[in-house]
């Protein structure tokens, strides 16, 4: 692998693929700096009503707006292929999800720069989230931003469902956390979610739409492969000087002085691998002629866990209603206290999670989903064939460490603990909810029938990352300025560069990324 660093100005002309957290950030400050700017997204406008009502998430899935991407069968869950929703429309999956604002831990971004990764240390990056931030809650001052693009707040009514879970989660023993993303993570807190108005706030919306004017967004564009420069003598880098697409039925090219693949952690590596960069062998395989060998592109695919800890109520719980959403509120705890940061993160909703592989019984309860946020186990993207139109090959060997099936049980253990406590479980005359397991259920014990149990009902968190990581070993795809390694004029800016995913919901670093990865395009630095 050949590495790259030093610096060159910045580039006049710039193509950005992909509307998503991370790639409407860098459009926007780019183009703020005078760059022209080319915005392609494979999706339409983010018209859909559900998009902007936080009530209406689930909506979105299997919709047009979703990629409806799912993973080969998974061994290690009952061998069911797991539905991965991934935003396809402007806003990219920050128009499709929770909203959740969790910016990690500084031993997440202290271990990234552990790895060689200059410029990623927690103190380097606080200034960076605080610059992102227009932080409204009840925080510490001095560790939120409040000028920033992004509103970040905590500032909404609880459900009375969510501030039971609360109480319930507070008598287990978990401390009450009234700011996760302050001076330490762990506790039981009322999630901090980006909305202004009542309505979802993404980053296309904050950052890209009042530029419209200085950006040319061009939507409907599916990005099928990079186009490089013919070398003038042999031997010479591969350059990339632009990207090949498809709009409307037709093919089309465009060129620029830099390309930046900002299409989230299944798709940018799609696209490098389409191009003939990645593991040489595997692209003949599929049919792709290779150009560039990088053995780490597609690998290191990871993600987070959840398992559904579902409850039935006597008294009735609201339905949702517009404008609320249905999980207000999450934990951070770390299943075995010698661990550094928290391996198991529930998120809790206002209704029944039946999710695809449970019979649904009742429409009335709610649902704590134990959380594995530290997974040790590792998959990989591939190719099956040339055509854009090739289903593509999606493994992350979800629950392969057993490590991980560990942390998973203790989680759902914690959560069947914490919905027999007396806010939840009491008489309603009591002041509980007359809360009673229905999933697990009584049927179900705390040995191997609980790991057959999770194994069966394991779904994603939506967090897969790390398939372009950054980094300076074998299998690092970029710089830690998150140029593509033996490459000129290619960048990758989005969640796939995570050496190792975050401790908590991946979109806060995902924009992180974006605020990064800018400042490098302008630096000139590579
Ligand atoms: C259902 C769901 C719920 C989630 N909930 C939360 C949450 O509450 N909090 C949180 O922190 N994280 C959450 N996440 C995760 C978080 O949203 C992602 O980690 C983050 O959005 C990733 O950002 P990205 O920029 O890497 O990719 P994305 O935001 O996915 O952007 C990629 C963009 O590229 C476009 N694109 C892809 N391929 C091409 C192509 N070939 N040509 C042109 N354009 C292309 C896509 O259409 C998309 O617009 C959730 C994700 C999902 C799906």
């Amino acid at each position: 692998m050949s590495s790259q660093s030093g610096s060159a100005a910045a580039p006049e002309s710039v193509i950005v693929v992909g509307a998503g957290s991370a790639g409407s950030v860098v459009a926007r400050r780019l183009a703020d700096a005078g760059v022209r700017v080319t915005l392609l997204e494979a999706g339409g406008e983010d018209t859909n009503p559900a998009i902007h009502d936080l009530s209406r998430m689930g909506e979105l899935w299997h919709s047009p707006d979703d990629w409806d991407y799912f993973t080969v069968p998974q061994p290690g869950a009952n061998g069911h292929r797991l539905h991965c929703p991934r935003g396809k429309v402007l806003g990219g999956s920050h128009a499709l999800n929770a909203m959740i604002w969790v910016r990690g831990t500084p031993q997440d971004f202290d271990h990234w720069a552990s790895l060689g990764n200059d410029g990623w240390e927690w103190e380097r990056v606080l200034p960076v989230y605080r610059a992102i931030e227009n932080y409204r809650g009840g925080g510490e001052p001095a560790l939120h931003g409040a000028e920033g693009l992004l509103d970040v707040t905590d500032d909404y009514e609880l459900s009375p469902i969510q501030q039971s879970i609360i109480d319930a989660a507070v008598e287990e023993g978990l401390e009450r956390n009234p700011d996760y993303n302050g001076a330490t993570i762990e506790g039981v807190s009322q999630q901090q979610i980006t909305v202004r108005g009542g309505t979802r706030l993404n980053t296309y919306l904050a950052y890209v739409k009042p530029a419209r004017d200085r950006i040319a967004v061009e939507l409907g564009c599916h990005v099928h492969e990079l186009i490089f420069a013919e070398p003038a003598a042999a031997g010479e880098r591969p350059r990339v000087i632009g990207v090949r697409f498809a709009q409307g039925g037709e093919l089309r090219e465009l060129f620029a002085e830099e390309v930046i693949l900002a299409a989230g952690a299944i798709d940018s590596p799609r696209v490098l691998l389409r191009s003939g960069i990645g593991p040489g062998e595997e692209l003949r395989e599929a049919g792709v002629e290779p150009r560039v060998e990088l053995p780490g592109v597609g690998k290191n695919l990871h993600d987070h866990f959840l398992v559904p800890v579902i409850f039935g109520t006597e008294k009735p719980i609201d339905p949702p209603r517009e404008g609320v959403s249905v999980t207000q509120s999450h934990l951070f705890w770390k299943s075995r206290p010698e661990l550094d940061r928290p391996d198991t993160q529930p998120i809790h909703f206002s209704v029944p999670m039946y999710g695809d592989f449970l019979e649904p019984r009742g429409d009335n309860g709610f649902s704590l989903m134990a959380g594995l946020v530290t997974p040790e186990s590792r998959g990989e993207i591939r190719l099956s064939g040339p055509r854009p139109e090739d289903p593509l090959l999606l493994d992350p060997r979800a629950l392969s460490a057993e490590s991980d099936v560990e942390s998973l049980l203790a989680s759902v253990r914690q959560c069947r603990r914490i919905g027999r406590r007396a806010a939840l479980a009491a008489a309603p005359e009591d002041g509980g909810w007359g809360a009673t397991e229905v999933y697990p259920g009584p049927e179900v014990g705390d040995g191997e029938d609980l790991v057959d149990y999770l194994r069966h009902t394991l779904a994603t968190y939506h967090h897969q990352v790390g398939t372009c990581k950054m980094g300076v070993d074998e299998l690092a795809v970029v710089s830690p300025r998150l140029a593509v390694h033996g490459v000129d004029g290619l960048r990758v800016i989005d969640a796939s560069i995570m050496p190792r995913v975050t401790t908590g919901n991946t979109n806060a670093p995902s924009v992180l990324i974006g605020e990064l990865g800018a400042q490098f395009v302008l630096a000139g630095e590579r």
